[in-house]
């Protein structure tokens, strides 16, 4: 009897002790960091109360350095902030898809910001890459620039100083940029306007998602009606460009539309890989030339250097492609705004199958890494006075000084730096010349200032206006 009741003991304490040792690895990386607050919620109370991700990391980094850890609902993430630490998660490609599950019901399950493995860097080399190489930019996407610029230049001129709202109209400009270039299809100012309300609607209840909101509740009517909306407009999309295939130059449906002609593709795949490329091709865009016009209109000594830069540089009715590339004063304000506004504050990684070591701590496969560029863009220790605007912090000089990783915006580990990274460039390269070559640009309310609201993307809070004022002494054709 006895025998029998301490075999009983044993089994048992093997038990709670496998329990125990198996509960501690999971914990077994003693990053430094936070408890749970909450046992189903994690910390997403906590950065919800600190307004969002970013003010949330900026606050845990400033306490703990440059890793720390805290929970994601009932996952433990670590969050790493400094460029060495960066450096370590250089060569991983997958994203741990449970951090980005909130935007699903909008961009679908097949979108690229889920593809890990083989087939995450297959779509990047055959769909996302060739799209928006460098010669495709040039060639093809730069003149549509041109021509999308040139109609709201006339539109400008008709309606000369009078208050521009200047989100709205970068919006809509990236709205109208994205679906020419990536889809070769034109959509007028209405319906540009009527894709970006629906998506605000779907972007603003997702972005409450991601911070813990109703979190087990279906998508709202609004929403559901919303997606309706952007998806028939994906659909027409679609039907629209499989008619006049072959026509045009290809575009990045067209390397959709090939594969779905080799059956390798579904319809769906198109449709969510379709609302990905026009969601991130035109809020981040549309935010980035905000920022840009916002600072320069606060910044007036900057807007007078810029322009002397232009008026330098070239004198036709747009620069080209290559005059873009030579104007380093345009380039250090594009980099500039895209630091301070810390434009896309966070990327994230995962080593599947490995464990990881950075900043000397073992982190065990499956980890979500989540990679606080924002926090990064506005260290003091790598950048002096980081909340000012300074273009020439960007200039050859200090450039050289800052560590590598330091400065980047779009992401840099595993060759999935944001596809889209030269698109924006060259699209807020060619619209910032061409407004400030013709026009001295000014905040209606010199006084006002703008909170930043921090999700996926920043974005200005409240609408921001601007006047146009042309530069009468200077002729423009
Ligand atoms: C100012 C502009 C932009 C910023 C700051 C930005 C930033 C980013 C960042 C940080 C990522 C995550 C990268 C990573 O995980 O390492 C990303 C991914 C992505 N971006 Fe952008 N982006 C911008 C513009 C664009 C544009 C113009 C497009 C399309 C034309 C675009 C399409 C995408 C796509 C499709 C992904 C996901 C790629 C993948 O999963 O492999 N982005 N972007």
């Amino acid at each position: 009897m006895l025998a029998i009741i301490t075999a009983s003991i044993v089994v048992v304490l093997s038990i709670i002790i496998y329990f125990i040792i198996h509960d501690g690895l999971k914990e077994n990386f003693n990053v430094p960091g936070v408890n749970a607050s909450d046992p189903k919620m994690g910390n997403l109370n906590d950065i919800r109360q600190a307004g969002s991700l970013h003010e949330y990391l900026t606050t845990l980094h400033k306490k703990f350095g440059s890793i720390v850890s805290f929970y994601w609902g009932k996952q433990r993430v670590v969050s790493i902030a400094s460029p060495e630490a960066f450096h370590e998660t250089r060569r991983l490609f997958d994203r741990p898809v449970s951090l980005f599950a909130q935007f699903e019901p909008l961009i679908g399950p097949n979108s690229i910001q889920y593809a890990n493995g083989d087939i995450g860097q297959h779509r990047r080399k055959n769909h996302y890459d060739p799209a928006l190489s460098t010669i495709a930019l040039r060639t093809q996407i730069f003149p549509i620039f041109e021509r999308i610029l040139n109609e709201r230049i006339v539109l400008w001129r008709k309606n000369e100083e009078q208050p521009i709202a200047l989100h709205a109209e970068m919006l809509s400009i990236a709205i109208e940029s994205i679906t020419l270039a990536a889809f070769g299809i034109s959509v007028s100012r209405h319906e540009g306007k009527r894709i970006e309300q629906a998506y605000n609607v779907c972007w603003h209840e997702m972005e409450l998602r991601a911070q813990g909101h109703s979190i087990d509740s279906a998508p709202t009517t609004e929403f559901d009606k919303a997606r309706s909306f952007l998806l028939e407009k994906v659909k027409q999309i679609i039907v629209q460009r499989r008619q006049r295939l072959g026509d045009d130059h290809k575009c990045f449906i067209d390397y959709l539309l090939d594969d779905d002609d080799q059956c390798m593709i579904s319809e769906e795949h198109i449709c969510d890989e379709v609302i990905t490329m026009l969601v991130g091709g035109f809020h981040t865009t549309g935010n980035l030339l905000t920022w840009i016009f916002y600072y320069l209109a606060k910044h007036q000594n900057v807007q007078e250097r810029l322009f002397d830069e232009l008026i330098k540089t070239y004198s036709t009715k747009f620069p080209s492609f290559e005059q873009i590339d030579q104007m380093t004063y345009l380039t250090n304000i594009i980099n500039e705004s895209l630091r301070l506004s810390v434009l896309a504050p966070w990327a994230a990684r995962v080593s599947a199958d490995d464990n990881i070591s950075i900043c000397g701590y073992e982190i065990l496969a499956g980890t979500p890494i989540i990679q606080a560029l924002g926090v990064v863009l506005q260290d003091d220790q790598i950048w002096t006075n980081p909340n000012e605007f300074n273009p020439d912090r960007f200039d050859q000089v200090n450039r050289r000084k800052l560590p590598a990783l330091a400065f980047s915006p779009f992401g840099f580990a595993g060759k999935r730096i944001c596809p889209g990274y030269r698109f924006a460039q060259y699209e807020a390269g060619l619209i910032v010349a061409s407004v400030i070559h013709r026009y001295k640009v000014t905040l209606t309310d010199a006084k006002s200032s703008v909170i930043p609201i921090h999700g996926l993307v920043t974005a200005p809070k409240d609408e921001i206006f601007v006047q146009f004022n042309p530069r009468y002494s200077h002729f423009v054709p």
